[in-house]
């Protein structure tokens, strides 16, 4: 028999992390280069990060809606993969546009705040938006935001507020830069470790307040060009993978980008009619995966990818372990709250729809099936939008933004 090679005799390859400058990049850059450091089949790799700058961290004194939206924090990032400069980009998912170019694809981690947050400078009276007296001023830079403000709290007012989380919570406890309270998301201030200090109301998607598709995962951008993109299942969150197809879906057949006011999430529902915490099913999940990660690296050449991404995705369909978890859960359904507004409160559409689930699709999330009721079950949501007059909203909105 042929001796196989030892993943520590080989030479080691650079793997070079695309990231963002902010505090909050830098951070979701870090954990995906632990995370590949301590996987298995990435052996052969060192991951180091190269930061950069991208527009949307220099164009700081217009709403997101007008300066583009396309690709405005990412756009930099891609030029370094199509350069070879990079082999991975990492993206807060939530600033990825929603037709990627051709030659790049996604991998997703785990969620574990999907929510919107109502921050209050310290010191402040009040703990709630509805408590804010008529007239107080609410910062933020997204029309979502804006939109659901209007909707949910019409006694406020809002004010433009850009800038990456780190200065924003600095212009929100500047007294003379007058915000009452600014609109940020839950994920980015837990990562930053900001959470214990602050004076915070949770807004839900169960409330109504939908959070953006997307918010609260980290995406890895993959060139196909590049022959490390063939390790990228390996990194894959499989369940947030499937619920964020739908929540794209949504927003791409809406012709989505951050100019629409546009709130959709998706997660599990029990038979009981409560939400089960992702973060749970991924991190379980991906704890069987990283163990048949470990069994079929430890005894394969580690350059052989596509043998081994094929015996690492069949033993862990048929992992006893996989199957009695998946058993275990209660997923009845995958439902989907949807928002969409206009910047006045003119006209709303605010809908719940869910998606059969059963208790063993778990285990594989990838088959052609799943896949097909996914498209059909978007291509209803999105047909349901439209007959309940997404098309006046969008024609409504146009003029609102064109008036500001
Ligand atoms: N556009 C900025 C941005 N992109 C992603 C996040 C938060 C982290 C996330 O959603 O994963 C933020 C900051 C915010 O909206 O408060």
């Amino acid at each position: 028999m042929r001796e196989q090679p030892k993943p520590n005799s080989m030479k080691k390859q650079n793997l070079v992390i695309a990231t963002r400058q902010s505090a909050l990049a830098l951070w979701q850059a870090h954990m995906i280069q632990d995370l590949i450091k301590s996987l298995p089949a990435f052996a052969n790799f060192t991951p180091e990060l190269l930061p950069m700058v991208s527009t949307g961290d220099i164009k700081l004194d217009t709403v997101l809606a007008k300066v583009g939206g396309k690709g405005l924090f990412t756009y930099e990032l891609e030029q370094a993969l199509k350069a070879q400069q990079a082999q991975i980009a990492v993206h807060s998912l939530k600033d990825v546009p929603m037709i990627p170019e051709e030659q790049f694809f996604y991998t997703y981690n785990a969620r574990h705040y999907h929510e919107d947050l109502a921050v209050f400078p310290q010191g402040s009276p009040y703990q709630r938006l509805a408590d804010l007296p008529a007239g107080s001023v609410v910062g933020t830079a997204s029309v979502r935001r804006k939109a659901l403000l209007a909707h949910f709290y019409p006694h406020l007012q809002t004010k433009l507020l850009r800038g990456n989380v780190n200065t924003r919570l600095a212009k929100l406890n500047d007294p003379e830069q007058g915000y009452d309270a600014i609109i940020l998301a839950r994920a980015g201030l837990a990562r930053l470790e900001f959470l214990e200090q602050l004076q915070v109301e949770i807004l839900s998607p169960q409330n109504g307040w939908v959070s953006a598709p997307g918010q609260g995962i980290v995406a890895v951008q993959w060139d196909k060009n590049q022959k490390v993109a063939a390790y990228s299942e390996f990194l894959n969150d499989p369940v947030n993978q499937l619920l964020t197809d739908i929540e794209r879906g949504v927003a791409r057949h809406l012709g989505g980008s951050c100019s629409l006011p546009l709130g959709v999430y998706a997660g599990f529902v029990n038979s009981q009619g409560q939400e089960v915490a992702t973060n749970i099913i991924s991190s379980q999940r991906n704890a069987f995966a990283l163990e048949v990660q470990k069994q079929v690296c430890s005894s394969a050449d580690l350059e052989q990818t596509e043998q081994l991404l094929q015996a690492y995705q069949q033993q862990l369909k048929s992992l006893p372990a996989l199957q009695e978890f998946a058993q275990s859960l209660d997923l009845a359904q995958i439902q989907v709250q949807v928002f969409v507004g206009d910047l006045q409160a003119q006209k709303t559409i605010s809908r719940s729809y869910s998606l059969p689930f059963g208790k063993h699709s778990i285990v594989d999330l990838q088959t052609p099936e799943l896949q097909a009721q996914v498209d059909s079950f978007v291509a209803t949501i999105v047909q349901d939008l439209q007959d309940q007059g997404f098309k006046e909203i969008k024609t409504l909105l146009d003029q609102q933004l064109a008036e500001q």
